[in-house]
């Protein structure tokens, strides 16, 4: 018997009307499933639907077509019954890219570790609640000094630890991280990507890394998923889509990656491949075990 995968994403469409004439097919029927304790990649270029994916999945947005389950329960119906509600606001949680936009710049970094704990109750007493959030704070590398700082007072690294710290404080099952280390400097997202991938090894949370660089993605990610123009074109164990990339797209992707791989002949040829050429034609279909490709 296979477990139930934590996210169960079925035929996700979601389009967005602009006029008459016009409609943005942000995302145009994905699917894909990630397990407990997996480290799911999404990449793809600049406007290719991976945001958009993570707002659907979050439920920002009315989807347009399929279906999202949550540990087995339908999420993207309009109506949801309360627990299913509590559990998703709960065991899903999200950091964005840019942590000075998402972090009230009015509350205590201390008050915005402790938010999901007290909105969703998790402790009953404050001093419960505080030993959490320091708890946390140290597991991002932050100080209990900390704790009193506003976000403006901070880095946008410092700010993008307290985000973490705030997302894996209730211990959710499911971290979705939507390019969460674009707006650092080079230097400090490799600080990020390893401190993430050490929490996720301890905490064993599932997580959904979403970015451009494949090379950071490659760098933490069991499965990785290639988006284009709102499809998936290819997904495979990290290692196989790097070995045998059998998308175009995906082998222009690896031969443009800023660290070149000196295991693979590939990587010393830049290999292009012109995106107006896709047509978005064609069914996600299993090739070889566990790897899929849009034809
Ligand atoms: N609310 C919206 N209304 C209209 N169009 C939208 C909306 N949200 C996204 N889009 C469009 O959908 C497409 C996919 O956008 P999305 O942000 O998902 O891409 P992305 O791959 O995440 O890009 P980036 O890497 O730049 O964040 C783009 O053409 C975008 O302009």
């Amino acid at each position: 018997m296979t477990a139930t995968p934590v996210l169960d994403v079925v035929g996700l469409v979601q389009h967005f009307p602009i006029n008459r004439s016009v409609t943005i097919r942000a995302v145009d029927g994905i699917d894909f499933s990630v397990d407990a304790g997996e480290v799911f990649g999404i990449v793809g270029e600049t406007g290719s639907g991976k945001s958009t994916v993570a707002k659907s999945i979050l439920g920002v947005n009315a989807i347009t077509g399929g279906e999202i389950y949550f540990k087995g329960n339908l999420i993207s119906a309009k109506h949801l019954p309360k627990e299913v509600k509590d559990d998703v606001h709960r065991n899903m949680q999200i950091i964005f890219q840019d942590s000075a936009a998402a972090l009230n710049p009015h509350m205590t970094v201390e008050d915005i570790v402790a938010e999901p704990l007290l909105v969703n109750r998790v402790y009953a007493s404050r001093e419960e609640r505080e030993e959490r959030v320091l708890a946390c704070l140290a597991q991002v590398g932050l100080s209990a000094a900390y704790r009193h700082k506003y976000p403006g007072e901070l880095s946008g690294g410092m700010r993008q630890r307290v985000a973490i710290a705030r997302s894996i404080a209730i211990r959710p099952d499911l971290i979705i991280a939507d390019e969460p280390i674009a707006s650092l400097d080079i230097s400090i997202q490799a600080q990020i990507v390893t401190l993430f991938q050490h929490l996720q090894k301890t905490e064993g949370f599932s997580f959904i890394f979403i970015a451009h660089d494949l090379s950071m993605v490659r760098f933490l990610s069991t499965r990785i998923a290639v988006m284009l123009k709102g499809k998936i074109v290819e997904l495979a164990p990290t290692k196989e889509l790097f070995q045998h990339p059998l998308h175009p797209y995906t082998a222009s992707l690896i031969s443009s990656a800023p660290v070149p791989d000196p295991d693979l002949e590939r990587s010393r040829t830049r290999l292009a491949y012109d995106t107006s050429l896709f047509t978005g034609e064609g069914v996600l279909t299993e090739v070889s075990d566990g790897h899929f490709l849009l034809m």
